[in-house]
């Protein structure tokens, strides 16, 4: 479902050149749930804009759904949904269901199968007490759930969050991340999560990518995480060391 062959992407800043992102591979398959890590600057955003289009990989190659994202960005926004935790979709001075409305009709979703769609994430994320209120109005928690339900009202394949429960207190975290387990059990949707808060990670993810320094630093499920740091008490402690590179064989590379 997603798959990157050696991709790269570097900005030239004034006469420097910054590699974000450097011969990066891996392979997503479909109905996989995804934790993307890495430390502050270490090149995750920059992947998920090329996975999204946004951004075009200076080098190798990136395809999503069997689609090369940059080229095909129109066809490629029907099968993904993308959230931005720190940023909204939607219309700040719209009521959340008129803002739904414009993106069936970007989208040029069917009226029927967009009630249906919409009715269950209503119900799925309790859109009911807000869908009337302008979005500037909603609270953190209520707007996460409006660009939830925003992402995935085209009925994706492909759903990638970049932060998607920052700021958000416990409860509402629990609820989006029940939300996520249920999407990707029942709909077989593919998630791909970026995410600082590693009890995301421990709650909904089988599988663990780190990237650090624009490379890929791991890639295995939970359990081998945990193990390569083998007495270390929390998932806390463990991804520490690897971003740290502590310990006496430093992080566990793989490529
Ligand atoms: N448009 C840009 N121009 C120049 N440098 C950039 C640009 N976008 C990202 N970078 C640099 O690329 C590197 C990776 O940035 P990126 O935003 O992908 O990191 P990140 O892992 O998402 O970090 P964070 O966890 O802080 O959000 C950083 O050094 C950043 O300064």
């Amino acid at each position: 479902m997603i798959e990157l062959d050696r991709a790269g992407r570097s900005f030239k800043v004034r006469r420097n050149v910054v590699h974000a992102v450097r011969d990066l591979s891996f392979t997503v398959s479909a109905g996989e749930f995804v934790g993307y890590l890495g430390p502050n600057g270490a090149g995750k955003s920059t992947t998920i804009k090329m996975l999204c289009g946004i951004l075009t990989p200076t080098s190798g190659r990136v395809r999503v759904a069997g689609l090369d994202p940059s080229r095909r960005r129109t066809a490629l926004a029907r099968r993904i949904g993308v959230v931005f935790g720190q940023r909204t979709t939607l219309w700040w001075d719209l009521p959340l269901a008129d803002s739904f409305e414009l993106i069936r009709l970007l989208y040029k979703v069917e009226r029927s199968a967009f009630r249906a769609r919409l009715d269950e994430l209503t119900a799925t994320l309790d859109l009911g007490p807000f869908l009337r209120t302008p979005v500037r109005q909603l609270s953190l928690g209520q707007r996460m759930r409006g660009d939830l339900a925003a992402a995935l009202l085209h009925a994706p394949e492909v759903l990638v969050l970049d932060e998607p429960t920052i700021g958000l207190d416990v409860v509402s975290k629990a609820g989006i991340r029940e939300f996520l387990l249920r999407l990707n059990a029942e709909r077989g949707t593919t998630v791909l999560l970026t995410t600082h808060d590693l009890g995301d990670i421990e709650r909904l993810c089988r599988r663990v990518m780190l990237i650090d320094h624009g490379r890929l630093a791991f890639d295995g499920t939970l359990e081998e995480l945990m193990a390569t740091a083998p007495g270390q008490a929390s998932i806390e402690d463990v991804v520490t060391r690897l971003y740290t590179g502590a310990g006496e064989e430093g992080p566990a590379v793989i490529q």
